[in-house]
Order: C-alpha cells, then structure tokens, then sequence
C-alpha cells in the first residue's frame, strides 16, 4: 500500500515574534486526510504553530509546505481572538464563509443561499439569522463559526481550542461536524486541552512543548512520561531567549 499524501510539511521550522522563537526543531508532516490533535501545556506554542500553517506568521527559519494553496485552509482562530462587537448578522457572518470562493463582491445566489440555510440547520441555528453576533452566547458564537467553516467547504481545516468554555451539548454536536469531515476525507488539525476527548476521537496527536516532544498514534503519544516531560520542557523555557543556536557549529 502506498505512503498517505502529505497536506502539510514541516522543515527545521521556527516560529516566533520578533527573534523570539516560541516554537522551533519541527520537522515531519501531517498526512491529507488525517485527524490530529496538538496538545501542549499554555504557552506551548500550539496557536503559534497554526498561524505558521495559515501563514500570519512567516517562519524565522525553516519551510512549512502546503500541498495547495492556503486559501484552501479553513482557519477557526480561538474565540478570545474574534471581534464580537463586530455589526453583523448572525447570516453575514456564516455567509462569508463563501467568500474565499465566490469573492467579497460576488453576490450571493440562490444556491448560496440554500447552503447557507443547510450550514445553519447543520448547526442548530435555524431561526437565528439576523441576531447580531454580539447577542450570541459564546456556544451560539462557537456554532455559528462551525457554520462558516462548513460554507468554506476546504480541504485543510485547522481549529484553535474551539471546544473552549463550550456546553457539552454544543461540544457533542460540533464534535460531530469534525468527524463528518474527517469522514469526508479533509485534513483537520485541532488544538485542544480535553486529553479524554483527544483519546476519544482523534487518531494522531502532536505533543508539543515549544519544540515536538512526540507525534503519532495518540495513545502511545499521550503517555505519562511524554506529558510531563512537555510540562518540565516549557517550565524550563527562558521566554527571553533569541534564536536557538543548537545545531550551530
Ligand atoms: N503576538 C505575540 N507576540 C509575542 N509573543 C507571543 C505572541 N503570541 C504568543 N506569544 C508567545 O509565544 C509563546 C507561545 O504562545 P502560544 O499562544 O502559541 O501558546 P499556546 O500553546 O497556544 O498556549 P495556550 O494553551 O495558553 O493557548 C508564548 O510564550 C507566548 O507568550
């Protein structure tokens, strides 16, 4: 049988602000298809590595590779990130998750319109349209963002912590649009704390503590040992440090 493509690769990649690096020495790939957790303990680098996949953040070192443009990757940021003072609509918001395809001035057809009903009713929000996002509870927020996502209909999907602060209703019924896609073939990569739901549904796991500490199948990743060396690892962090030197001559 042959080797599963690869969606993202990772070459000696640093990642960091300013010269600081908060992530660096990753190198491996995930697969197209897969369903991998990153896991860490706070300030384990784990956001900062999606922005590097998104490519906000711009490597100080190292590649990472996409196999396709990143235009095709859906991108659910953490929630503290997102302006809900915003004015829009509940229906706006989820509309334009069209936007990467049709364009911010494409207009909006009838058949854009049934999806975004069906990605409404996918997530439990018939009935919220022209709610203003401000007025939403964070779970009503969070399921509208899943509604976005699903109207973004892309390959790559990457979640920041989206079951954060999130009803286990809520996180049942989201949780099930993450199977869906990875059943529907699309690479989703999620951060996340909730070890016993990483156990549960996702097959690979990186562990990650500034730098990978393990990557693979999740139960031999999340193993006693390799969770409290990546607490000991960031512990022992300088946050001041430059770029690394190990590997320097
Ligand atoms: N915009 C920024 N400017 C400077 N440093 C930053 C910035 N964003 C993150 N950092 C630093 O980078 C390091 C990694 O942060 P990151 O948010 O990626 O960690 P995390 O694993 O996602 O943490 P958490 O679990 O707490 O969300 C931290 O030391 C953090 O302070």
């Amino acid at each position: 049988m042959s080797a599963p493509a690869t969606a993202i690769r990772f070459n000696e990649v640093t990642l960091g602000y300013g010269r600081r690096p908060a992530v660096h020495h990753l190198n491996g790939a995930i697969s197209a298809g897969s369903l991998t957790a990153v896991v860490g303990p706070n300030g384990a680098g784990k956001s900062t590595l999606l922005k590097g996949i998104v490519g906000t953040l711009k490597p100080l070192d190292g590649r990472i590779r996409l196999d396709g443009p990143s235009s095709e990757i859906a991108y659910l940021p953490q929630a503290a990130e997102i302006d809900r003072s915003f004015p829009l609509s509940v229906y706006d918001l989820v509309a334009m998750g069209l936007w990467s395809r049709s364009g911010l001035f494409g207009g909006i057809s009838a058949k854009d319109r049934a999806k975004i009903e069906e990605a409404l009713e996918a997530v439990g929000l018939i009935g919220f349209e022209r709610r203003p996002i401000s007025t939403l509870s964070g779970g009503q927020m969070q399921r509208a963002l899943f509604a976005r996502l699903l109207l973004q209909d892309a390959p790559v999907i990457l979640l920041d912590e989206p079951f954060t602060a999130i009803d286990a209703k809520t996180t049942a019924d989201l949780l099930d649009l993450v199977r869906r896609w990875h059943d529907e073939s699309r690479t989703v990569v999620a951060v996340l704390h909730d070890l016993d739901m990483v156990r549960r549904v996702f097959p690979e796991t990186l562990l990650i503590a500034r730098e990978p500490v393990a990557w693979g199948d999740t139960l031999e990743v999340l193993s006693a040992d390799n969770l409290l060396k990546a607490r000991r690892m960031v512990e022992a962090h300088d946050p001041h440090a430059h770029v690394c030197q190990r590997g320097a001559a």
